[in-house]
């Protein structure tokens, strides 16, 4: 980019230095600076990003943008806010990638991934070229590209996007979490359609409360923009009161879902077993019977919220009706371990109350009165404390609880481990803040027919311990001790 085409696009105080002709490429990051990139230095939660512009301009860097004084061999444009700056500048530079492709967002504390994924996988069956960003990746098509954040930062969020863009897709899926909302790591995205699964006790160490928590979660709504002349769709939950203020903040049509006698699109569950669910779906005009290969009640509401936003996409009920039979489980996602062994384990990204409460509720009605239902789960570190008594009162449901940690990060198993103790409702019970030991005791403590849920870790294939990723994963420990357990 042309760099006095870049300046015309936001504000600066001063400029220090000869600028270059032109930039290659933008970056927030030094470790992934190269030459001719314009570094922007943002201060973050952690470390500021004005400390590292030196080694941005000894990778390369031909021009920094800066708010706070900085002594470095490379030119110099001041502004008043570098956050700002980047919110204005990377939706330019990536030339609005979003508006080129169809974009729905999906926001609301659990159901993100599933449905976002649901839509990917239906839209790919429907002949379309399909792409998703969230918690497990960027899937472009069939290829998964890492992210580090469910809603990356500005930059590579519009870096992505642009990617897509070039790459034909024609419908990009977004999960929008409420830190991206809060932190503007949406801007310069243009939405044609949202979606909100639901509101309940999560991430309230960033939030403070539910009133703010689910204020942010608004804002997606409200970004939807205010311009009636466009086809413009907002999909709700009518099961959740926090719907009818969504509803509040937005011009655009609103069709509700759920299994509430008010919702436009109604679900009433007809078949269930562990394998795949019926159900009923009535729409303004007609009653449609649909089957899914996705199992308990919350995933019937996480099918319909998905099927409406890509009817909102233009696509007709038969089809959707026929190809969404074929979608497949989500990975982690109450995702059945594949054993011959006479166990049943499932891994399951459940990190919230209600989401705990939901996957247990998801097995219980199976569960033959000679099995038991066995439930790990762990909580993070240096994270929203108050939730934890709260996660272990609703996994108190199961016969056997373990409790563990779920990326200690900087905090002591002492302190997770208690907190979460205080929510224990029963004593059939056990307390092991190693995970992998948490995981072999729960295996070595179910009987031949027992069911186990692994909660928290899902797709993640990692433990986060000080600030180091190690490898761990739960499917691998749980069948290397079932073996030892099972086959005696
Ligand atoms: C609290 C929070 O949101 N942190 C995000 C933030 O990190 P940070 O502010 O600590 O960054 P920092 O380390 O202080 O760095 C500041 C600047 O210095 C730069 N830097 C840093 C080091 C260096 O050597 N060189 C360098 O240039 C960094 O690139 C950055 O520009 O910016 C990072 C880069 O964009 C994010 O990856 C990081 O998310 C962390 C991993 C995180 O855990 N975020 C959570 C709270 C979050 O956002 N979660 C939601 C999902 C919630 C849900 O489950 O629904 C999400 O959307 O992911
Ligand atoms: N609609 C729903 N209502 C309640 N719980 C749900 C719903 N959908 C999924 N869950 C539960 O929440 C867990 C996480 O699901 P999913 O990954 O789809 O949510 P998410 O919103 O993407 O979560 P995160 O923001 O933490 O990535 C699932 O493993 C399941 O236990």
């Amino acid at each position: 980019m042309n760099t006095m085409t870049m300046l015309n696009i936001f504000e600066y105080d001063k400029i220090v230095g000869e600028l270059p002709q032109s930039i290659e490429t933008l970056e927030i990051d030094s470790r992934k600076t190269i030459v001719g990139t314009a570094f922007i230095c943002i201060e973050g939660f952690t470390v500021d990003g004005h400390q590292y512009a030196k080694q941005a301009v000894e990778r390369g860097a031909s021009l920094i943008i800066a708010e706070k004084e900085i002594d470095v061999e490379a030119p110099v444009v001041y502004v008043k806010n570098t956050k700002e700056t980047l919110q204005r500048l990377a939706p330019f530079f990536y030339e609005m990638p979003s508006k080129a492709m169809h974009m729905i967002g999906v926001t609301g504390t659990n159901g993100k991934t599933t449905i976002a994924n649901i839509i990917h996988q239906l839209l790919q069956k429907l002949g379309e070229k399909s792409a998703a960003m969230g918690t497990i990746g960027f899937q472009v098509e069939d290829e998964l590209i890492d992210t580090d954040n469910t809603t990356p930062n500005v930059l590579e969020t519009q870096r992505l996007l642009q990617l897509a863009k070039n790459r034909g897709i024609e419908t990009t899926t977004m999960e929008v979490s409420s830190h991206g909302l809060i932190e503007g790591r949406l801007a310069g995205v243009v939405f044609d359609t949202a979606i909100f699964t639901n509101l309940s006790h999560d991430h309230l160490d960033f939030h403070g409360t539910m009133e703010h928590y689910g204020y942010a979660k608004g804002l997606l709504f409200a970004q939807l923009g205010q311009d009636v002349t466009k086809e413009k769709y907002v999909i709700l939950n009518a099961d959740d009161a926090w719907s009818e203020r969504y509803r509040q903040m937005t011009p655009y049509p609103v069709w509700s879902y759920g299994f509430t006698e008010g919702a436009m699109y109604r679900a009433r569950i007809i078949e269930m077993d562990p394998a795949h669910t019926i159900f009923e779906l009535t729409t303004p005009k007609e009653t449609f019977e649909v089957k899914t290969q996705l199992v308990g009640d919350f995933n019937v509401l996480n099918v319909v919220a998905a099927m409406l936003a890509v009817h909102s996409r233009g696509y007709e009920w038969p089809a959707i009706i026929e190809k969404i039979q074929e979608v497949t489980a989500i990975k982690g996602r109450m995702e059945k371990v594949e054993t011959d062994l006479p166990i049943t384990l499932y891994v399951d990204y459940a990190h919230s109350p209600d989401a705990i409460e939901k996957a247990i509720e998801a097995i219980l009605p199976y569960k033959e009165a000679s099995q038991r239902l066995l439930f790990l789960i762990g909580t993070g570190g240096n994270r929203d404390r108050a939730k934890r008594p709260v996660m272990a009162k609703k996994a108190s449901l199961a016969d056997y609880v373990v409790l563990t940690t779920d990326d200690p990060r900087f905090e002591g198993e002492e302190t997770i481990l208690t907190e979460l103790e205080k929510g224990m409702t029963h004593n059939r019970y056990a307390t092991i803040g190693d995970r992998e030991e948490a995981v072999r005791h729960i295996v070595r403590e179910a009987n031949p027919n027992d069911i186990i849920i692994f909660a928290g870790k899902g797709h993640e294939d990692f433990q986060v311990v000080g600030n180091e990723k190690l490898p761990h994963s739960d499917a691998a420990i749980a069948l290397d001790e079932a073996k030892k357990q099972f086959t005696k």
